[in-house]
């Protein structure tokens, strides 16, 4: 269940909303982002949800430069929209993608260190250092990976590998993360404490989550958007979405012809009947 103490968006000093207007995105003809706008306030914790295909990676990937999109997309009062990836990154959005995307060789800690530079100027990189930088052990500290500092990144679990990727946005000092369904393939237990793990970082930053998990947004979500055809179809807190009958239809049409009942929202009691 949503935490009700948590419901509404934070807005200390500091955090940054994302403000995104008329976003579009074409494949050869093909309009997978057609005419989006959303609003994340600071500090919220967005989950983006919507059957496959709806374009919710592709939302992401044009807020990050990776597609070229049209449109507005303002973060922390600057439009970012054709911006190239790495200008993108520097202004505080950072990502994960479905797949875990860690060096696998390097330890946990040589992970962490190597984001943490990516962040700093060159002048910085060259001063020796001892010990561990404050915002790596921080890093470590909040994802849950302060004893495992010293293993291989290779040698850990799969929803390890997803904290230690989120905990590299930490240290870069991401202000707004997108990540892309954070807890496929985690056991109950990884989800929970990846849950906890966001409702954490969302005091400080801004999180949006892509997720078919159902189970986990209605645990998590702060605030809701549903992706259908490109479109915002709904928004709002998990009870609003889900008591939406274009939702409910939508979610509905789909188990029916996919024979899956993956990302179908909880149906009312009626429907049930
Ligand atoms: N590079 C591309 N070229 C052509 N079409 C694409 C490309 N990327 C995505 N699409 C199409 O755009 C639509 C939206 O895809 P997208 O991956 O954004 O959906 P999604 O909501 O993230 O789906 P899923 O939940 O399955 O990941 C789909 O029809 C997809 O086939």
């Amino acid at each position: 269940m949503t935490d009700p103490t948590t419901t509404e968006p934070r807005t200390d000093t500091g955090l940054s909303g994302l403000e995104i207007r008329g976003l579009r995105v074409a494949f050869d003809g093909f309009t997978a982002v057609d005419g989006v706008d959303l609003d994340v306030g600071p500090g919220d914790l967005r989950f983006l949800i919507g059957p496959n295909g709806a374009g919710k990676t592709t939302l992401v990937d044009a807020v990050t430069g990776l597609v070229k999109a049209e449109g507005s997309v303002r973060f922390g009062g600057e439009d970012i929209l054709g911006r190239s990836v790495h200008r993108i990154a520097r202004s505080g959005i950072g990502r994960t993608f479905q797949t875990a995307t860690v060096f696998e060789e390097l330890t946990v800690l040589q992970n962490l260190d190597i984001a943490a530079g990516a962040g700093r100027g060159t002048l910085t990189m060259l001063r020796r250092r001892k010990g561990v930088p404050e915002s790596v052990a921080r890093a470590l500290e909040t994802v849950g990976l302060t004893d495992l500092a010293g293993s291989l990144a290779g040698t850990l679990a799969h929803g390890r590998k997803q904290w230690l990727e989120i905990g590299m946005l930490l240290v870069q000092d991401v202000r707004l993360l997108l990540l892309d369904e954070p807890v496929a393939g985690m056991s109950h237990d990884e989800r929970q404490a990846t849950g906890e793990l966001l409702r954490r970082i969302s005091r400080e930053r801004t999180v949006v989550v892509i997720e078919h998990d159902m189970d986990f947004m209605r645990s998590f979500a702060r605030s809701v958007s549903v992706l259908h055809a490109g479109k915002v179809l709904s928004e709002g807190t998990v009870t609003e979405v889900q008591a939406d009958p274009k939702v409910q239809e939508v979610y509905l049409g789909h188990a029916a012809t996919e024979g899956t009942t993956t990302g179908v929202p909880r149906p009312t009691a009626a429907q049930e009947a």
